[in-house]
């Protein structure tokens, strides 16, 4: 937690300093009333006092009281300022952080810990620097200055006074000892409430065709139970709390004033005023400890669950990348779109198996090199190795014969244009789309204009009402799947790389656009590396060279007509989907 605070920034310390101010200002006021209403306690006895001076006393009671009062707005403004502030600048560092994450961080800590940890775990925080700047400042300094008002007093005030702490300190413990376990549960049912939404969210149209909604509700049911039961529990624990401080409020009242009445009983006639007087002041100074006390109670209670969700904060932003940027911009040995795999070997973390073995092949500037194989046996992840989404785990991937580990990302990025095998589109419009991301190059309407017609969306584009300023939701929503992946290809050729990675990108076009795009892209980015991945031969047979990798290892090589003579796999694979006459 205290590795949090230190991000503080100057001006932040310098709200916490001025909050600090108005409190020991606040403090003071609220402490310089009981004199006051000693004061007019002793009047109020005296003969032949004039009530002028009762109303002057009582008026500057009241001005304490509204002086006090603007102080504690005034820290509460501070404070909020502060907490608001540090939220967004740990949410932006979140942020940041999670953007230099590869794959494996993000498939460690999970999409819905990562939307957890950013929103509710930074709030919890904030709540507690909303409250802590109020009452962490207040209630020490209030409870010292209140002890050295009353010390002096009788020894038996003093005494119940302190057995009332005890109490307080005893009844907060073990409230506090009993539900602590508990807190540190609850943000990891929150994690859980999180995924279990977001999937049915995201898969909602699988959830209405397979009529899942009842296992859907009895996962959500089951997470809600289970994060419901874990409050209920810790609530209950903290529920004796108050009842319990009031009680310890209620007795010590109670003792002040029947100690005060045994004591004003045995007193002579002109101490018995002052004794009065004295136990008016005393009861309102022990409150003053004892509000203090409870200040710090209220602490208590956010400090378990903020104190587990910076820790949750921390374990992100302590997070190496374990991606490392190179520091390579710019190949200076004059090889432009070439593409090595020497040897390469991959693992996933965590994995029994390697998923890919010694794979070596490459793919020189203007080729075009497809890879083929049964599903699952290591294509996409071959490719995802390129734009270094993982990093080999035995081998070398080169781009323009330098290692992509020694690239610095950007620069490696800026190479390539990549279509994912689910096509990814953002909130926004066609132009934002297509002329997405940044790569040193600034891309021109027109130039946005020839990427959708190159990737053959000019035909809905155009139709739609704005055309190329025409709204596309969020995930593409208001698309269709062959809509949305000819705008991510538009996406990657608007970009103008050297080499394109397209990741069975053309597997929901017809076949008509699929060779239609295929064949607009040998015209206009006929210069570029082209790496694609498909399960349909016709989408592959033109290219230079054919991969063929079976359960995670290279089964042949070479063209269509070289591996339909010496590569069984592939053989198989192509009479699975064309007659002998439309292979011949
Ligand atoms: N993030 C991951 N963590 C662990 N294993 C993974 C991960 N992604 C893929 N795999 C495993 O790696 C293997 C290869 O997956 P990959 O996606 O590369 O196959 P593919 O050949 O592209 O398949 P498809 O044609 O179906 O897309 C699979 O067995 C899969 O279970």
């Amino acid at each position: 937690m205290l590795k949090l605070f230190r991000k503080f920034t100057a001006t932040e310390w310098g709200l916490v300093g001025l909050a600090l101010v108005l409190i020991v200002i606040q403090v003071w006021l609220e402490l310089t009333m009981p004199s006051y209403m000693s004061e007019i306690t002793m009047l109020v006895q005296t003969e032949g006092s004039a009530m002028s001076e009762i109303l002057s006393a009582g008026g500057m009671m009241l001005a304490c009281a509204l002086g006090s009062l603007a102080a504690s707005i005034g820290t509460a403004i501070c404070a909020s300022k502060v907490a608001a502030n540090f939220s967004a600048n740990i949410r932006g560092e979140l942020f940041q952080k999670v953007q230099s994450f590869s794959m494996e961080e993000i498939g460690r800590f999970s999409n819905a810990s990562l939307i957890t940890r950013s929103t509710n775990d930074v709030m919890q925080v904030q709540m507690l620097v909303v409250l802590g700047m109020q009452m962490l400042l207040k209630a020490p300094i209030m409870a010292v200055w209140a002890i050295v008002k009353i010390s002096g007093k009788s020894w038996q005030w003093t005494f119940s006074t302190g057995m009332a702490v005890v109490a307080l300190v005893v009844i907060v413990g073990i409230c506090i000892l009993v539900a602590m376990p508990k807190f540190k549960k609850m943000q990891i049912l929150t994690d859980d409430i999180n995924r279990v939404t977001r999937e049915n969210l995201t898969g909602l149209n699988v959830v209405r065709a397979y009529n899942a909604e009842d296992y859907q509700e009895k996962k959500f049911e089951t997470a809600n139970n289970n994060l419901t039961k874990t409050q209920l529990f810790s609530s209950r624990a903290m529920s004796f709390m108050m009842p319990g401080i009031q009680l310890v409020m209620s007795g010590l009242g109670l003792a002040v004033y029947w100690i005060g009445a045994y004591l004003i009983q045995n007193a002579g006639a002109v101490e018995k005023m002052t004794l009065f007087s004295d136990m008016v002041v005393f009861s309102q100074y022990a409150m003053q400890v004892v509000m203090s006390f409870m200040m710090l109670v209220m602490i208590f209670i956010l400090l378990p669950r903020a104190s587990v969700s910076a820790k949750r904060i921390n374990e992100v932003l302590n997070t190496e990348p374990t991606i490392e940027d190179g520091t390579v911009t710019k190949s200076d040995n004059g090889m432009v779109g070439e593409v090595e795999f020497r040897d390469v070997s991959f693992r996933y973390p965590d994995a029994a198996d390697d998923v890919l073995s010694n794979i070596s092949f490459t793919a020189h500037k203007g080729e075009t090199v497809a890879l083929i194989g049964s599903t699952g046996c290591g294509k996409s992840t071959a490719i995802n190795l390129i734009p270094r989404f993982y990093d080999a785990t035995k081998g070398k991937v080169l781009v323009d014969g330098i290692d992509v580990r020694e690239y610095s990302q950007k620069a490696l990025r800026n190479k390539i244009g990549y279509v994912s095998q689910k096509a990814t589109l953002f909130s926004g419009t066609v132009q934002s789309n297509v002329n997405y991301g940044d790569n040193g190059k600034t891309a021109q309407p027109s130039d946005v204009i020839d990427a959708v017609y190159t990737a053959q969306a000019n035909d809905f584009v155009e139709k739609m009402e704005d055309g190329y300023d025409g709204y596309i939701a969020q995930g593409g929503a208001n698309l269709s799947g062959g809509q949305k992946q000819r705008l991510s290809i538009a996406r990657a050729v608007c970009r103008r790389p050297e080499i394109f990675i397209f990741d069975d990108s053309f597997s929901a076009l017809d076949y008509k656009t699929d060779r239609d795009v295929r064949k607009a892209l040998d015209k206009e980015c006929g210069g570029s590396t082209r790496i694609i991945v498909a399960q349909r031969i016709g989408t592959i047979r033109d290219a230079d060279k054919i991969i063929v990798l079976d359960e995670g290892k290279i089964a042949g090589m070479g063209t269509h007509d070289e591996l339909m003579k010496n590569c069984e796999v592939y053989k198989q694979i192509a009479l699975s989907q064309l007659s002998k006459e439309e292979l011949a």
